[in-house]
C-alpha cells in the first residue's frame, strides 16, 4: 500500500532529491550541489510516496505566479522532481503522487516540464506553450542605427543584488511567463556550478532600468565563439532592440543560441531575416487547470460570439461543468455544451498556443464551432523563460 507523505526536514530532503536523481540516472546531489539546492525545499510543498519505511516516489512545487492571456497574474505552483524508483515504477507510486499533490494544490494552476510526452496527460496537463531554438548568424547580424537607451556590464555581486527584482519588474510580459522563488536564484547565482563564465548587461531607458540578458561565450576546437542566452528579459521594445545591439556587436561571436516565443519577432529587427535560423520548436510549457472556473475567469477573450465548454476532469470532478465563453468573460452556465473537452486538452487551449479546430481534426475533441472557439483563445504565443 503505498503511502503519500508531507517531508518536512534536511535529510529527508536529501533523500527526496537523492531519489529523484536517481530516477533520472543521474548520481547523488554532491555537498556544493545539495548546498544550492536545500533552499528550494519550501515547507508543506514536498512529497513522497512511501511503501512501509522505503522512500520510493517523490515530487514537490515551487511556489510562483503566473502571467495569464491578458495580463492577469496568479497565483501558481511549479512542479517538479516527480521520480519512482526504478525498482517500483509502473505499480501506480506517480499516479498516488498526482492525485494527492492536486488536491492539496491551493494555486489554482500548476504547470511542470514533461520528460516525455505520454505521462503527464492522464493526470490533467496538457501541452500549451511551444518554444523556438534560435541560432543566429551574429557576424552577419545587423541591426541598422543606434541604440535608444544604454547597456552596462554589472559583476556578479550586483547582479545577485539586482536581477530578482528586476525579473520581477520585467519578466512578466507574456501569458505562461512566472514569478521566480528565493531557491531558483539560489542555484542560478551559484558560482561553483552554474554561473560560471556567466555575463549580465542591464539596459536603462528614460525611466530607469528596464531589461537585461544574461548569456556564456565558449570557443571551439576551430576558434569560433558561440554564445548561449542565459536570461533575457525586458519590459519595452527598446530595451528589447538596444540588447540585441549589444550582443550582436560583440566582438568574437560568431553565433548566437536563444530560446524565444513562436511568434517573437526577432528577425525583423536585423537587415537580413536570414541570419536568424529556427533549429528547433519543442514543448515547454505543460499546464494543468487546477481551479477551471477561476482560471478560465482570470484570463481575457478576444474576437466575438460565444461558445459553451463542457469540461471532464477525472481526478478533481469540482471541475466537471458547463462554462460559457465570450469577450465578457467565462461563467458556468446551465446551457448546451458547443464543445466538450477533457481538462488536459482545455490545458493546452488555454494560451492558444493550440487550437480547438486542430484538436478536433485530430479527433481529440467532440462539437461544434471550433472557430469561434479558437478567435476567443487567440492571444500572443506563450513562453515561459524560468526553467525548473
Ligand atoms: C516534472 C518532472 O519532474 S519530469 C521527470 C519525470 N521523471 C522521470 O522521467 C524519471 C524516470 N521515470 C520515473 O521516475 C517513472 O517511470 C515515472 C515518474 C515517469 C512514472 O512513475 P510510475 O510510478 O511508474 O507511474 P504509474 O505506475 O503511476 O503509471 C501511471 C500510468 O502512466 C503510464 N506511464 C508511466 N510512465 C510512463 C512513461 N514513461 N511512458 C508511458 N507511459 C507511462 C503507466 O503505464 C500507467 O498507465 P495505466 O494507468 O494505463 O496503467
Amino acid at each position: 500500500m503505498t503511502d503519500i507523505r508531507v517531508l518536512t526536514d534536511e535529510a529527508q530532503y536529501r533523500a527526496h532529491n537523492t531519489l529523484f536523481r536517481r530516477a533520472m540516472h543521474w548520481g547523488p546531489p554532491s555537498d556544493e550541489q545539495w548546498a544550492v539546492t536545500l533552499p528550494s525545499y519550501e515547507p508543506g510543498r514536498t512529497l513522497a510516496a512511501f511503501e512501509g519505511d522505503e522512500m520510493v516516489g517523490t515530487t514537490q512545487t515551487f511556489g510562483s505566479s503566473m502571467v495569464v492571456p491578458g495580463g492577469a497574474v496568479v497565483p501558481h505552483a511549479a512542479v517538479s522532481r516527480v521520480g519512482v524508483r526504478a525498482d517500483y515504477t509502473r505499480r501506480g507510486v506517480v499516479s498516488a503522487l498526482m492525485q494527492e499533490q492536486l488536491s492539496t494544490l491551493t494555486e489554482p494552476v500548476a504547470t511542470l516540464r514533461a520528460s516525455e510526452g505520454r505521462i503527464y496527460g492522464r493526470f490533467g496537463y496538457g501541452l500549451a506553450g511551444r518554444v523556438r531554438f534560435l541560432r543566429i548568424d551574429a557576424r552577419k547580424a545587423v541591426i541598422p542605427g543606434a541604440p535608444a537607451g544604454r547597456v552596462r556590464m554589472v559583476d556578479q555581486d550586483t547582479a545577485e543584488k539586482v536581477l530578482p527584482e528586476l525579473h520581477t519588474a520585467v519578466g512578466l510580459g507574456r501569458p505562461g511567463q512566472i514569478s521566480r522563488w528565493p531557491g531558483w536564484w539560489a542555484r542560478a547565482f551559484d558560482r561553483k556550478t552554474e554561473a560560471d563564465n556567466v555575463v549580465t548587461v542591464v539596459h536603462s531607458g528614460p525611466d530607469g532600468d528596464d531589461g537585461y540578458v544574461s548569456y556564456k561565450v565558449s570557443e571551439d576546437k576551430d576558434f569560433n565563439h558561440h554564445m548561449v542566452v542565459e536570461d533575457f528579459a525586458w519590459a519595452n521594445a527598446d530595451a528589447w532592440r538596444d540588447l540585441w545591439i549589444y550582443l550582436t556587436r560583440l566582438d568574437l561571436v560568431d553565433t548566437i543560441e536563444v530560446d524565444a516565443a513562436l511568434d517573437d519577432p526577432l528577425a525583423w529587427l536585423f537587415e537580413d531575416p536570414r541570419v536568424v535560423y529556427t533549429k528547433d520548436v519543442y514543448d515547454q510549457i505543460w499546464l494543468r487547470l487546477v481551479d477551471v472556473p477561476r482560471m478560465l475567469a482570470a484570463r481575457t477573450y478576444s474576437g466575438t460570439g460565444s461558445v459553451v465548454i463542457e469540461v471532464r476532469d477525472k481526478l478533481l470532478p469540482a471541475n466537471d461543468g458547463r462554462y460559457r465563453v465570450s469577450a465578457d468573460g467565462a461563467e458556468r452556465v446551465d446551457a448546451p455544451a458547443d464543445i466538450t473537452i477533457p481538462v488536459d486538452l482545455l490545458g493546452a487551449v488555454y494560451f492558444g498556443d493550440t487550437r480547438f479546430a486542430g484538436l478536433a481534426a485530430a479527433k481529440r475533441i467532440e462539437g461544434a464551432r471550433f472557430d469561434v472557439a479558437d478567435s476567443l483563445f487567440a492571444g500572443p504565443a506563450p513562453l515561459c523563460s524560468t526553467f525548473f
